[in-house]
């Protein structure tokens, strides 16, 4: 196959949050950038536009940092008027009850084991979040479409289950379709897609975390699978610091 033949698919996961430098499990609450997030956020445009990347049209979620950010990089790409498609199936995963929590804190509280499991096992969900708490979906707007199966918990499994039917309808077609696709979303949202892709297992998944602000590149084949296992980030070196960052949250 040649290159032409391939497609290209350009995940970015949101710069920093607030609630990112202040390590409370984010979820659904939807939160702004900080400064830095923002930086990150123009960083990865600068790095599309020197790769030349040139995104034709936007995915992201329907948090504002997903959002954010996306128009940041494409500002900075000088893409912003790309075709934007914006779907709940991307948002960050709902962190149930521990969404607006400390993660050091519950860490303490519950034993790193614990913490874990809610944090990067495949199918174990934390305790859902009451529809009463400040910390709740259910009554914002935005997810009127959804009535009552708005989320009060996921665990990944459940994440991956409403990204694909998107991924099918909507993303994989305009991939196919020979569109370079951008897609803002989030840590575990896009550890859902990198699991589809890669075809990553469902203990080795736990293994996987996503920097914020810098692109991570897949070219796919004909079938839409990867040409090089795990994609390439435009900037390997401040992903690799960036990730072990991620993986470490919560034990300081
Ligand atoms: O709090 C969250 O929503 C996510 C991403 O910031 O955290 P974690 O990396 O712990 O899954």
């Amino acid at each position: 196959m040649t290159a032409s033949a391939t497609h290209k698919l350009i995940l970015l996961r949101h710069g920093q949050s607030d609630w990112n430098e202040k390590n409370l499990f984010t979820g659904w609450v939807d939160v702004p950038l900080t400064e830095q997030g923002r930086k990150e956020a123009q960083r990865g445009g600068e790095l599309l536009a020197e790769a030349g990347l040139l995104p034709d049209v936007l995915y992201t979620s329907r948090l504002k940092r997903a959002i954010v950010t996306a128009n940041i990089a494409l500002e900075a790409a000088d893409r912003s008027w790309i075709d934007v498609k914006r779907s709940w199936r991307l948002n960050e995963r709902h962190y149930g009850a521990l969404q607006g929590k400390d993660k050091k804190q519950i860490r303490d509280e519950f034993g790193e084991e614990q913490f874990m499991l809610w944090r990067r096992s495949y199918d174990t969900p934390p305790p859902a979040l009451d529809d009463a708490s400040e910390w709740s979906q259910v009554n914002d707007p935005r997810y009127a479409d959804l009535g009552d199966a708005v989320p009060r918990t996921e665990c990944l499994k459940d994440v991956l289950e409403r990204f694909l039917p998107y991924w099918e309808s909507d993303i994989s077609e305009d991939v196919k379709a020979g569109r370079t696709v951008l897609v803002a979303a989030h840590g575990n949202s896009l550890r859902a897609l990198v699991k589809h892709l890669d075809g990553i297992s469902d203990e080795d998944i736990a293994a996987l975390n996503i920097p914020t602000g810098i692109p991570l590149v897949y070219e796919l084949d004909e079938d839409l699978k990867p040409v090089k296992a795990g994609g390439t980030y435009l900037d390997a070196a401040a992903a690799a610091a960036a990730i072990e960052a991620v993986a470490n949250q919560g034990r300081k």
